[in-house]
C-alpha cells in the first residue's frame, strides 16, 4: 500500500526532514536529481527544454537542467522572469547556480519564440507550477501549458503537472499532460483524482530522504493507495468442498415498476461473483418480468403498494428471509417511500452482513433528514454494513443534498463523518466517484480506478451485486473489510475493461459487465498471487 498525503501535509514533512537535518536545498538537489534521472534514463533522444516557475518547483527543473547538462544532454532553460530576480530564495540561488554552469536560458519568450524551441525538443521538464499552485495559471503559464501540449515533445512533469491541483486534481484552467510525473516525497490526492488521471501518465515517486517513508506515516495518510499484493488477505483457499450455501448465499431486495432492471443486474452480478445461491425480492407486480430474465435466480414477489415499491406488508417477509442469508444487498430500483424505508431501517437491525446501495441510501437521507452522520445509533449494528453512495448520494447523507462533494478528499472526509460517528461498528463506507474510497473505521483505501466505461446506469447496481457475493463468503473482520469492499471495486474495473474489448470504450453497458465477473475474479486473484511471488503480470504469461 502506498500512502497519500494531503498537500498541507507534505509541506508538514518537508518542515520535519529538515528538522531531521534534510535541508530544504538538499531536498530540492535530491528532487533534481530525481528528475534528471528520470530524462537520462529514456537515452540519448535530443534536445531537453526545461520550462522553469517562478517558485520552488521551478527551483526543482534549474537543479535538473545543470545536472543534465553535466551529463551531457543539450539543455535549454525558459523562464518567465531574469533567474536573479526568482523571488524564492532557493531557486534563485539554484539558478543562479545553473547560470554559472553555463545553461543557456531564454526570458519571458513570446508564443513563437516557444513553439519554435519546443518543436526541436525531444523532452520537455513541466517546472512551470507544483503544490503552490492554486486557481487557474495565469500568464503565461496558461499560454506555456497549451504550447506543450501542442508540441507532442515527451513530457516530465515535475511533481506535479502545472494546472493540476495536486490536491483536489482539478484544473479549471487546463492542466500540462505529462507522460510521466516524478512526485516528491508521495502521492498526493490530486495525482490520482480527477483530471489527475487523465494527464499524470505514469507516477514515478522520489521519496527524497529515508526518512521520508516514516514521516509520511506519522503525518496520518488521507488515504492508501492499493498495490496488487495488498488482496492477498482476500482471497480463499480454492477447495472443491463446497455446496451452493457454503459459497454464500445473498439476498437481493429492490426493484420497483420503474426500475425493475436494477435489482435483476444485481442479482445477476452477486450470481456471477460466486455466490452459490441468490435469491431476488421485488414487489410482486414486476415478480414475473424479473423471472424472465433470471432463469436460475429464484424471485420472491413480495406485496406491491400504490407507487410501484414494496409495501408495508412486505418487511417482516423480507426480514426472515434476510436472517437465512450470509450477505443481504437492498436498494437497487427500489424507490423510496415509507414502506421502503421501513424495509431498510428494519434490514439495519438484522444481524447479517448488508450492503445498502441506491435507494436504500436514499431511504437512509430520509430518515436522518441528510444528517446520517447525526444518527450513528441507526447504523450501529454487530454484522459488517458496506454503504456504496456515489458523489451525490453521500452529500444527501452528510447535509449537503444539492453540493456533492467536489473531490476525492472532500468525499473522503464526507464518508469519515459518517464512519466515525457510527464509532468502530464493521462499517465501510465506499464514496464512488472517478476514483473511488473505501473508507473504514482505520483506514481509507483507493482501489485502482477503473475505465471511465464504469459511468454508466447500472453499474452500480453490479458493484453491489459483487460487494454483497463478496460479503456472503465468510466472516469478514472489521479491519478487512475497506479491502474487501477495494477488491470488488477492482474485480469492477476489470470486467470493464474485459467489456470494453468486446464493446469498445464507449459502448459497454452495465450489463456487459456481468458476463466477465468471473472471468475477472479469477484474473484478479491470479494477479495477486503473481504480484505476492513477486513476478510481473507479463512474465506470468
Ligand atoms: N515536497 C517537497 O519536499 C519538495 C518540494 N519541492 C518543490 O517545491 C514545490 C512547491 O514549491 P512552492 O514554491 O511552494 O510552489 P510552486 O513552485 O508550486 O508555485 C509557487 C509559485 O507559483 C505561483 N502561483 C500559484 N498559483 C498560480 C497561478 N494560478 N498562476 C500563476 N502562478 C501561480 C505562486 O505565486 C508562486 O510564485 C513542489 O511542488 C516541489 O516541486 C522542493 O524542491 C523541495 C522538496
Ligand atoms: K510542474
Amino acid at each position: 500500500m502506498q500512502p497519500v498525503l494531503n498537500v498541507e501535509d507534505v509541506r508538514k514533512v518537508e518542515q520535519d526532514l529538515t528538522l531531521e537535518g534534510v535541508s530544504l536545498a538538499e531536498l530540492m538537489r535530491r528532487a533534481g536529481h530525481a528528475v534528471a534521472q528520470e530524462v537520462l534514463d529514456l537515452g540519448n533522444l535530443g534536445p531537453v527544454v526545461v520550462l522553469c516557475g517562478t517558485g520552488n518547483n521551478g527551483g526543482d527543473g534549474w537543479v535538473a537542467a545543470e545536472l543534465m547538462a553535466k551529463a551531457g544532454a543539450q539543455v535549454e532553460v525558459m523562464t518567465p522572469v531574469e533567474p536573479e530576480s526568482l523571488k524564492s530564495p532557493l531557486a534563485l540561488m539554484v539558478a543562479q547556480s545553473a547560470v554559472n554552469a553555463g545553461v543557456p536560458f531564454f526570458v519571458a519568450p513570446s508564443r513563437d519564440e516557444l513553439d519554435a524551441h519546443l518543436a526541436q525538443a525531444a523532452v520537455v521538464v513541466d517546472a512551470l507550477l507544483g503544490t503552490g499552485f492554486h486557481g487557474e495559471p495565469a500568464a503565461p503559464f496558461d499560454i506555456w501549458i497549451d504550447a506543450v501540449n501542442a508540441s507532442g515533445a515527451h513530457v516530465v512533469a515535475v511533481d506535479v503537472p502545472s494546472g493540476l491541483s495536486a490536491q483536489t486534481g482539478h484544473a479549471p484552467g487546463g492542466a500540462v499532460f505529462a507522460d510521466t510525473t516524478v512526485t516528491m516525497i508521495c502521492l498526493k490526492p490530486g495525482l490520482l483524482s480527477g483530471r489527475g488521471r487523465d494527464v499524470c501518465g505514469a507516477i514515478v515517486l522520489a521519496p527524497l530522504a529515508e526518512q521520508a517513508e516514516r514521516l509520511v506515516v506519522e503525518a496520518d495518510p488521507v488515504a492508501w493507495r492499493c498495490d496488487t499484493a495488498d488482496y492477498l488477505e482476500t482471497l480463499r483457499e480454492p477447495t472443491a468442498d463446497v455446496d451452493k450455501y457454503s459459497r454464500g448465499s445473498v439476498l437481493v431486495v429492490g426493484g420497483s415498476t420503474r426500475f425493475p432492471g436494477a435489482a435483476v443486474m444485481a442479482a445477476m452480478a452477486a450470481a456471477r461473483s460466486g455466490a452459490g445461491y441468490v435469491t431476488l425480492v421485488v414487489p410482486d407486480r414486476i415478480a414475473t418480468v424479473c423471472r424472465t430474465h433470471l432463469l436460475e435466480i429464484p424471485v420472491v414477489g413480495l406485496p406491491t403498494n400504490e407507487e410501484g415499491m414494496f409495501s408495508a406488508g412486505a418487511r417482516t417477509e423480507i426480514v426472515k428471509m434476510a436472517e437465512q442469508r450470509s450477505c443481504v444487498l437492498c436498494g437497487p430500483g427500489m424507490g423510496v417511500c415509507a414502506d421502503t424505508v421501513s424495509v431498510v431501517s428494519s434490514l439495519l437491525e438484522c444481524d447479517v452482513p448488508l450492503v445498502l446501495d441506491a435507494d436504500a441510501l436514499n431511504a437512509l437521507s430520509r430518515m436522518t433528514t441528510n444528517r446520517l452522520d447525526n444518527f450513528p445509533e441507526l447504523i450501529r449494528r454487530e454484522a459488517p454494513l458496506v454503504l456504496t453512495p456515489h458523489r451525490r448520494e453521500l452529500g444527501r447523507l452528510v447535509g449537503q443534498p444539492g453540493e456533492p462533494p467536489s473531490s476525492l478528499t472532500a468525499a473522503l472526509e464526507a464518508a469519515r463523518r459518517i464512519v466515525w460517528a457510527d464509532g468502530g461498528s464493521d462499517i465501510c463506507v465506499v464514496a464512488k466517484g472517478e476514483s473511488t474510497g473505501c473508507v473504514g473505521v482505520e483506514i481509507a483505501l483507493l482501489p485502482k480506478p477503473g475505465p471511465a466505461c464504469l459511468a454508466t446506469a447500472g453499474s452500480g447496481d453490479v458493484l453491489g451485486g459483487i460487494m454483497a457475493a463478496l460479503l456472503a463468503r465468510g466472516v469478514v473482520e472489521n479491519d478487512v473489510l475497506p479491502l474487501v469492499c477495494a477488491f470488488a471495486c477492482e474485480v469492477h474495473g476489470f470486467a470493464a475493461n474485459l467489456a470494453a474489448e468486446a464493446h469498445g470504450s464507449r459502448g459497454v453497458m452495465a450489463s456487459d459487465l456481468i458476463g466477465n465477473l468471473g472471468l475477472a475474479l479469477d484474473a484478479m486473484e491470479e494477479q495477486v498471487s503473481l504480484a505476492v511471488a513477486g513476478v510481473s503480470p507479463e512474465e506470468g504469461e
